[in-house]
Order: structure tokens, then sequence, then C-alpha cells
């Protein structure tokens, strides 16, 4: 059976009624697969169209600028990553994939300057749309990733701002990737090798050309690409959160298409301050949480060092 579509747009609803509604789906979603498409989110069209374009014509530029780009300048992980340079499944060759990664620029002078993640981004000289087209992208997803956390709250019953803190000033990163079409000769090359998502949700926009793969409990089954929809997960620090009864669901991207893929996600990871501890309605009587408290910036600090030999 393929993933659940939910429309959220009733979360920005002033119908509480309405709201409640996209809560009870999140939480059929979040059960079941911790996968589904989003649709409602009322992110525009035309934002999402000029985000591939923009990502496309970053990833074309010549070898030597792309290497100027390169994340391993920044002290804050933003910029370019080469092909190879992340191995997301354990024991697996390194990813097929090429990506950039942008989070909040911060300014000289926030006092966030420098903590973990927190710094400057790295913009291509050569394409004057690229910086302002992602700003706005990333600020519209912040919206959306936020507006998603209440619905989450109400999901699991709980006050519908019960989580607001934790979306205060988050840590969210934009990544923009670019898979090359798999390789006949290296038939154990993955695109993306199989994983879970590190943080709180992720909302990914994928071209048309399909080859996300998500584990259900019959196997991979095919996320393939639906037009001005979304597809949102959940990470590690929500099954943390709920006592695993909220779905980390490992995924994986195969690109057999014999064309080039191109894909965006957006990491929404929250303030690093927040202390994640075990929802108290995702405890029976009796039941024990299976995970101490931990912030929301050493859960990440841990996550990296999981996927980077040389994580910092
Ligand atoms: O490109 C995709 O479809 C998925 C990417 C992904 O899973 C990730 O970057 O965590
Ligand atoms: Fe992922």
């Amino acid at each position: 059976m393929g993933l659940p579509v939910i429309d959220i747009s009733g979360l920005a609803a002033s119908d509480p009624a309405a709201r409640r509604a996209v809560g009870e789906a999140l939480r059929t979603a979040c059960l079941d697969h911790g996968f589904f498409y989003c649709t409602g989110h009322g992110v525009p069209q035309a934002l999402m169209d000029a985000v591939m374009a923009q990502t496309r014509a970053l990833f074309d530029l010549p070898d030597a600028a792309k290497d100027a780009l390169d994340k391993a300048h920044s002290f804050c992980n933003r910029g370019y990553e080469q092909l190879g340079g992340q191995t997301l499944q354990p024991g697996a060759m390194p990813d097929r994939k090429e990506g950039y990664y942008i989070s909040e620029e911060i300014a000289e002078g926030d006092p966030r300057m420098g903590r973990f993640n927190h710094g400057p981004n790295v913009w291509p000289q050569d394409l004057p749309e690229f910086r302002p087209v992602m700003m706005a992208y990333y600020a519209a997803l912040g919206v959306v990733g936020a507006r998603l956390m209440r619905g989450i709250a109400l999901s699991l019953d709980l006050e519908e701002d019960a989580l607001d803190p934790f979306t205060h000033r988050p840590i969210a990163t934009l990544r923009l990737l670019h898979y090359p079409p798999a390789r006949p000769e290296e038939p154990d090359e993955l695109g993306a090798g199989a994983h879970t998502d590190f943080g709180a949700l992720t909302l990914l926009m994928q071209d048309e050309v399909g080859g996300l793969q998500v584990k259900s409990d019959t196997g991979w089954i095919e996320a393939p690409p639906v037009p001005g929809a979304y597809v949102v997960n959940l990470g590690d620090m929500i099954a943390r959160w709920t006592n695993d009864r909220y779905r980390s669901t490992l995924h994986r991207v195969i690109n057999r298409s014999g064309r080039e893929r191109y894909s965006v996600p957006f990491f929404y990871t929250g303030n690093p301050d927040y202390v994640t501890r075990c929802v108290p309605t995702c405890l029976a009587p009796g039941e024990v949480p299976k995970y101490p408290a931990v912030s929301v910036e050493a859960h990440l600090k841990a996550m990296y060092a999981r996927t980077y030999a040389a994580a910092t």
C-alpha cells in the first residue's frame, strides 16, 4: 500500500476542529509508516520551481567552482559536498550523490555565532538568484515546519502550543542533492544508503525522476513524486520522544532512471537547547522511557558523527 496524502491546510484554520482533524490524520500516518505526502502546505509552486532550477544550475557549475564552495572550508557545515562525500548506510559504498548545505544565515554579533551548525552560509558568486531564492524557500519551510509541529502536538494529545519552545529559533537545514544515474557496473552502489533522518521532521521536494524507497513491514516501497506535494517523514528525535510509538523509518535512494535526479530535503531539527524527553502521553501505566533525555544539539552532534568519518 502506498503512503497516505495529508492535506495540512486545516492546521492554519481558525476552527480548532479543523486543526484537530489534521492532528488525527498525522497521528495515523506517524504510527503507521512515519512517512506521508503533504499537500495544502501553502508554499508557492513558483518558489518550489525556482529552487529546483537553482539547484540544477548549482550542480552544473564547473568542478573548480564547486570545489571552491566545499564545506570543508566552513566551520558550520555549509556549502558543497562532493560525490561520495557521505556514507549513509554503515558498511555500504559511499553514496552516489553530491550535495549542498544551507541553513539560517547567522550574522556577526549574533550570540549563536559559532555554536554547532551556526554561522554564515556559502554562496556561489556566479548565480545571482541562488541566495534570494534559497533564503525565501528556507523561510517558507520554517513556517511549514513549525505548523506541522503544532499538528504533531495535537496528534499526541498535547496542548497545541506544547512544542512551541522546540520550534523557537530552530536549527533547520536545506540540502540540495544531485544523484547521477546508477552505474550498471556497480550494482551495490546506492544514491543514498538506507538510513533514518536525524532530526524531527524532513520535508522533501523531489523532481519527476523518482527513486526514493521507504522500508515497510513488507519490504521496500516506492515513494514516487507527486507534483506539488512534499514527502514528509519523521526523524529519530520524534521516535525517541514518543518512546518509539511514532516511527523514524528507513529510506534510501536508487536512481535507476538513467537520468539525473535532483531533490531538496529540508530538515527541521528544532531549538538546540530544547531537551527532548519522553512525552507523557506516550507512556502506558508502568511503562518506562527507553531513552534518556537529550538536548537537540547533543543529539544532532552524535548523529553527524555517525555518517561523516571526520565529523566535528
Ligand atoms: O533525495 C531523496 O529523495 C532523499 C534524501 C534523504 O533521504 C536525505 O537526504 O536524508
Ligand atoms: Fe533521509
